[in-house]
């Protein structure tokens, strides 16, 4: 079956994620539908420092928008920042510095967050990683589970009441094509069993955010809620991780700007809030969150069991 799922999804990849297949789907575009200014609204980017989190960072920012950038390295941060300043002549851009792998440092970030800040109207969970190697944080949760899932999962929860209290709010999280090669598993979800694959732990990681995304939709529905896959994008996050498939792609990824065009249009479009809450995207359309014959689908239990876990994990490193 995996055979089948990687070749189903890398003939889908070669026809709808490259550069290429942007340039033709984007010609249905409604050019208008980005024509909007967002001062006055606050959006949260984690990742903002790189690739489609500072290709986000920066087109909100032109449009006006109070960003906070949410990124783990502080002189890295601080160069985006200063970039998306003087080009955007925005101001209101502004660094926060938390490492979404440490779980306990998540919730008191999110926690402080809320104190000192009024309105948070879109949370943009774009911050991922895939690990070469098993490592653990000082929980002793696995490095990308925590990163990709529970830190995504603790953020949300945590700001959840500032984004009821604020206008329009929005959440939308980076997800990846590469989660329809998986199914579902609510087991082993900190990989300490077997051998450790980093390319398909994360891909179950992005499996885990379309669910999380489904369920937390129905849970809040004055929220809207969206997950996307950006398409095959050139960011140092693949040239790192996966270095074969960057070289031999190279000329066929698309820019930060191609990738981020989404979730920026999830994040300020009237026609994106229209939508219905908690579907997945790729070029600005609901898709399938399933290959066609890949028996990927899961069980409602095995949905809820995903959140049971992730708020009984999320409540155990919960300061007091
Ligand atoms: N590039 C692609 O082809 C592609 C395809 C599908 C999905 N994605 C997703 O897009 C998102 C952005 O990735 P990108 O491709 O722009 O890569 P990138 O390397 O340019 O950006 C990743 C960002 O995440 C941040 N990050 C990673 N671990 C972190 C941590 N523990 N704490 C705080 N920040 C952390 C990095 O510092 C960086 O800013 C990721 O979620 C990735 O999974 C990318």
């Amino acid at each position: 079956m995996s055979l089948y799922r990687n070749s189903a999804w890398f003939l889908k990849g070669l026809t709808e994620f490259t550069r290429n297949a942007f340039l033709s789907t984007s010609k249905r575009f409604v050019e208008k539908d980005l024509e909007v200014s967002v001062a006055g609204r606050a959006f949260m980017i984690t990742g903002a420092n790189s690739g489609i989190g500072k290709a986000t960072a920066m087109a909100i920012a032109k449009k006006g928008g109070t960003v906070h950038m949410v990124c783990r390295n502080r002189d890295k941060a601080e160069e985006a920042r200063a970039d998306i300043v003087k080009e955007s002549g925005n101001k209101e851009v502004f660094v926060h510095i938390l490492d979404l792998s440490e779980t306990k440092k998540v919730w008191e970030f999110a926690e402080g967050f809320k104190r000192k800040f009024k309105a948070l109207n879109v949370l943009i969970n774009n911050a991922g990683a895939i690990m070469s190697q098993r490592d653990v944080n000082a929980e002793g949760l696995e490095k990308s589970f925590a990163t990709n899932v529970l830190g995504v999962y603790i953020l949300t929860k945590s700001l959840i009441p500032l984004l009821e209290k604020s206008a329009d709010p929005r959440v939308i999280t980076v997800s990846s094509g590469g989660m329809l090669v998986q199914k579902l598993r609510t087991g082993n979800l900190q990989s300490d069993r077997g051998r450790f694959d980093g390319t398909m732990v994360y891909a179950q990681h992005k499996r885990q955010q379309v669910v999380m995304t489904e369920q937390l939709a129905k849970a809040h529905t004055n929220i809207h809620f969206s997950v996307m896959h950006p398409g095959w994008v050139d960011t140092p996050a693949v040239a790192n991780a996966m270095p074969d498939f960057h070289r031999s792609m190279k000329d066929s990824l698309r820019t930060p700007e191609q990738g981020a065009d989404t979730v920026v249009w999830l994040a300020v479009s009237e026609a994106a809030a229209k939508n219905p809450s908690g579907h997945f995207y790729q070029d600005r359309k609901i898709v399938s969150t399933h290959l066609p014959l890949a028996w990927t689908h899961s069980s409602p239990l095995e949905e809820q069991k995903l959140m049971s876990l992730l708020e009984d994990l999320a409540k155990t490193f919960q300061p007091h």
